[in-house]
């Protein structure tokens, strides 16, 4: 029999427990499954966390992330790669280290520096270390408006603004940049993607809800599902944004605080039939 599995793409998170399952590495492998990519993990950091928030955090030794990484890119391989929440600065190196020495590559890099609730997902200090050790590295950075203020320096509060302050992360060494519009405040939630040569938008009804815990999370990682099936990177993120869009719009009511997502409304909203009572 011919194996097939060298034709399974297969995707790496690299992130943050989340044990309330709505965000972080959580997030990040039932968006993998729910996209039809097979998720592997290196996990950072434990949190101890639901959906009222961030209640403790355990940063792993940052040899047990790099043995995560090479323990699966040496047996089962990486077809593209995120990270997630990184902790602390040498947890941040090492992983730079290991995607230079394995020439890991697609890599999306999402960012995260503080959850919805507050709480300090990478040191402070660390924030403008991702410039000189990820971001070169990244095929795509996906900030939230905050995050994209924290790396440029710069208030974010018109389009114009936005548009400038992806040009100067590509200029980091980027290859790409989506600056996420949850944040913002209207009747649509629109993302900016700058490739570096022309800027698309990717624009869906806003949802007046309390259920976003991980979206950023589940964008970045079906962005990154998707790169792993080969996907170009604007259609990528096109299939990123109808994905999170779903798991919005479809909350599942969990928890008495800010909830997770529906990682299966997308699948849900391809695969529906309509029942017909006809004989
Ligand atoms: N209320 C909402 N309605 C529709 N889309 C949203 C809403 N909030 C966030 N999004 C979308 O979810 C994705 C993650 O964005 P955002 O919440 O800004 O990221 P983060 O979780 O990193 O703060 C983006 O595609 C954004 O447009
Ligand atoms: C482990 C982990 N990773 C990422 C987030 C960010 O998600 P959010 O901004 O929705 O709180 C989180 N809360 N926990």
């Amino acid at each position: 029999m011919i194996s097939t599995s060298s034709r399974i793409p297969r995707a790496l998170t690299i992130a943050g427990s989340d044990s309330g399952g709505g965000a972080g590495i959580q997030a990040d492998l039932k968006t993998f499954q729910e996209l039809d990519v097979f998720g592997m993990s290196a996990v950072t950091a434990i949190t101890i966390q639901n959906t009222l928030g961030v209640h403790g955090i355990y940063e792993l030794d940052p040899e047990a992330v790099a043995g995560q990484i090479d323990a699966v890119v040496e047996d089962l391989g990486v077809n593209a790669l995120k990270t997630g929440m990184i902790a602390n600065i040498s947890i941040m190196e090492i992983i730079a280290d290991r995607v230079k020495r394995h020439r890991l590559f697609p890599l999306v890099v999402d960012p995260v520096m503080v959850a919805k609730g507050g709480a300090f997902l990478l040191e402070k200090s660390a924030q403008n270390t991702l410039v000189d050790t990820l971001i070169p590295l990244a095929q795509l950075v996906t900030p939230n408006l905050p995050e994209a203020e924290v790396l440029t320096g710069m208030k974010l509060n018109t389009d114009e603004s936005c548009k400038e302050a992806a040009r100067q992360i590509h200029d980091m060494g980027a290859a790409a940049v989506v600056i996420k519009g949850g944040h913002l405040e209207g009747e649509f939630s629109t993302d900016l993607l700058f490739d570096g040569e022309s800027f698309h938008t990717f624009t869906a009804p806003r949802v007046s809800t309390r259920h976003t815990h991980g979206t950023g999370c589940t964008f970045s990682a079906a962005v990154t599902a998707e790169l792993a099936k080969g996907r170009q990177l604007t259609k990528a993120v096109s299939t990123a944004k109808e994905f999170v869009t779903q798991a919005i719009a479809h909350p599942l009511e969990l928890g008495a605080g800010h909830g997770p997502t529906n990682h299966w409304a997308f699948r849900q909203s391809r695969t529906q039939t309509v029942i017909s009572d006809s004989p």
